[in-house]
């Protein structure tokens, strides 16, 4: 589910989404700066949900799947992220958003889909229009380690799931 346009109110003080017309052109922005390392907002509010595009993989399994129900569900990919999806700790209550680069007011907020996402439920073609830009993003499975260990954070599970792949099939 996510935040409409009718009567919005923003989730967090320091963002705001940006409605667009299309169905999958909103983005969300900072309201104030950040500085790089700051957590930028703690990941409340969480509920279990199967997978879907607005959702967030939370562990390994077919069933770890979170729908963030706040408008960080609005944080579009790039493959030059600005922002980390935190969601390592063993406790929940830990998990959060961080900054990976020095953030002023009105950015653009980005993260990189497959630090958290192994299969993702709607693949797309990326406009982030970085010069690493990836084209076809649909998780991590399809990916090389090599293009996963060139972004600054991925998701514990999700390295664990591609050494698994990895020798299972050697070379491939
Ligand atoms: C959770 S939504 C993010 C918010 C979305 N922009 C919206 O308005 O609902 C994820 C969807 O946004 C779109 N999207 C996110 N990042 C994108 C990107 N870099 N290039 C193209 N589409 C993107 C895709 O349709 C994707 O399935």
């Amino acid at each position: 589910m996510k935040p409409s346009r009718e009567g919005y109110k923003p989730s967090y003080p320091a963002f705001i989404v940006v409605f667009t017309p299309g169905e999958f052109s909103s983005s969300l922005k900072a309201q104030k700066p950040f500085t790089v390392g700051e957590v930028m907002a703690p990941l409340e509010g969480l509920t279990k949900a199967p997978k879907a595009y607005t959702s967030v993989q939370c562990g390994p399994g077919p069933n770890d799947h979170i729908e963030l129900n706040s408008d960080l569900v609005y944080i579009n990919h790039s493959c030059d992220p600005n922002v980390a999806f935190d969601l390592s700790s063993p406790d929940s209550s830990d998990w959060h958003i961080r900054a990976l680069k020095p953030l002023e007011k009105d950015t653009t907020l980005t993260y990189f889909y497959p630090s958290t996402e192994w299969d993702m439920d709607q693949p797309f073609k990326c406009e982030c229009k970085s010069t690493n830009c990836l084209g076809n993003i649909q998780g991590a499975k399809y990916l090389s380690k090599a293009e996963l260990d060139a972004r600054i954070w991925i998701n514990p599970w999700i390295k664990q799931l591609v050494a698994d792949r990895d020798r299972k099939a050697p070379g491939s």
